[in-house]
């Protein structure tokens, strides 16, 4: 399953902040997206998981072909490890949580409430996540934020494991994850401010 993207205009606020934009990312590939912070790569990810809309340009794949890990977990803080990834299964309808507790090293953690959770614990439970929900791509902002070197490592083996599969991943990192993957660099995509985001004047606060 392949991720084009073409002539894609993005904004944030109603102010355009990349526009033109296109790549392609096929099954079996990750791509890593650069860019200053502020150049627009986590509005670009929205944008993609269908999180807001586009003001131009064509995207191949519904949000439903999309896991995206956002820089929040998403996690509920009363339920445990092992409820919230329950929870997410079934909105998914994917069935196993044991493979995606194994394979994010939360066995010991499944009965403890997410509240209680350090951040890293969080950041690997937030992970789990994207195992359950059987989608073909991740977007990921920032996936390894809170992360020490040995869940670094267990992460991008999970990413290694899902391009080997078919899957696709494009994540937004500064670090070297150690994949085999594309750079796609959206400075150049950089829009002019100056011109208003017509249609996308919305209010994200609906969104
Ligand atoms: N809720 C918002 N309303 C209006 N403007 C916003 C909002 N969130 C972000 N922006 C602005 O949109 C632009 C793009 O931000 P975005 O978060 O997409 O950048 P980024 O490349 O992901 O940055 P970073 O590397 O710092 O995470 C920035 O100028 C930012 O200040």
């Amino acid at each position: 399953m392949e991720l084009i993207v073409r002539d894609l205009t993005v904004a944030r606020g109603g102010v355009p902040v990349l526009e033109g934009l296109g790549f392609t990312l096929g099954a079996g590939e990750v791509l890593v997206l650069r860019g200053p912070n502020g150049s627009g790569k986590t509005t670009l990810l929205r944008t993609l998981a269908g999180l807001q809309p586009a003001v131009a340009g064509e995207v191949s794949l519904p949000p439903e072909a999309i896991a995206y890990g956002a820089h929040a977990d998403g996690l509920k803080a009363q339920l445990s490890v092992a409820e919230n990834l329950a929870f997410w299964a079934s909105v998914y309808a994917t069935g196993d949580i044991e493979d995606a507790l194994t394979r994010m090293n939360l066995l010991g953690l499944r009965d403890r409430p997410a509240a209680n959770l350090s951040a890293g614990q969080k950041r690997r439970l937030g992970l789990a996540r994207l195992l359950v929900t059987g989608r073909p791509i991740w977007l990921l902002d920032e996936p390894t934020v809170s992360l020490d070197t040995a869940s670094v490592a267990l992460f991008a083996s999970c990413v290694r494991a899902h391009v080997a599969g078919g899957g696709a991943a494009l994540i937004a990192t500064h670090i070297d994850l150690g994949l085999e993957a594309g750079i796609f660099d959206v400075t150049p995509f950089k829009a002019d401010p100056t011109r208003a985001a017509e249609p996308g004047s919305f209010d994200e606060a609906f969104l």
